[in-house]
């Protein structure tokens, strides 16, 4: 065995949610007025939690705490009915959490996707999978790319961090688990592209859920 456990990021590395988040965010942004953006921009708006996700979107750049939080409530009223609708795990992902299962390894997700949608999400794709952690964005830990929420999935599954590959589709998700002392891997079918896992010291970039097996087992 390669490793003893993988932590994965969940929008744009096991999910492909960047449809339902877009229409979620334009939709906010039609409630307030504001106009819409095109889907494939959200690809750079997600990756560092909902208050960032608005903070990109809106353009009043000086939007006050107050007026974030309306916009955080309308986004999470909307996307609390939709984060289904058009999301999916990318092609060869159940197969891969299948394999990394039955090899004995330990699995987790952290994700900067507010905790209860990415509950939500893991348990809704990936139902018959356990994972030892399923952690979003949680009130007082830090978020991505700061390593806490790394640190904390280490501790829970009882390893070391060079134990962990730390897989994602983000600078954010490359910075966390070099950061957290991990072997990162980058994904090149996110949200994101080769250069910027490469610019993140990605210890390997692959191309298919299968290159992940075959460093991990
Ligand atoms: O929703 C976000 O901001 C990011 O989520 P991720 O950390 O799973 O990519």
């Amino acid at each position: 065995m390669k490793c003893k456990g993988l932590i994965f990021d969940l929008d744009g590395t096991l999910l492909d949610t960047l449809e339902d988040l877009a229409i979620a965010g334009n939709a906010t942004l039609e409630h307030f007025g504001f106009p819409a953006h095109p889907v494939d921009a959200y690809r750079y708006f997600v990756g560092e939690g909902l208050k960032t996700l608005m903070q990109r979107i809106i353009p009043a750049a000086d939007a006050s705490d107050d007026q974030l939080l309306e916009y955080m409530n309308t986004f999470g009223k909307i996307y609390a009915k939709s984060w289904h609708v058009r999301s999916a795990p990318y092609k060869g992902i159940p197969e891969m959490i299948t394999a990394l299962s039955s090899a004995g390894l330990q699995l987790a997700v952290l994700s900067n996707k507010p905790h209860e949608f990415t509950k939500h999400c893991v348990e809704y794709f990936f139902p018959e999978h356990s994972f030892v952690c399923v952690f979003g964005q949680r009130e007082g830990v830090a978020k991505k790319p700061d390593p806490a929420g790394a640190i904390e999935i280490v501790e829970k599954m009882g390893l070391v961090a060079g134990e962990i590959l730390y897989v994602g589709d983000t600078a954010t998700d490359m910075q966390t688990g070099n950061s957290a002392g991990m072997r990162t891997i980058g994904v090149e079918w996110g949200f994101r592209d080769h250069a910027e896992l490469q610019n993140n010291n990605a210890w390997k970039i692959v191309s298919t859920p299968a290159e992940v097996v075959s460093y991990a087992v």
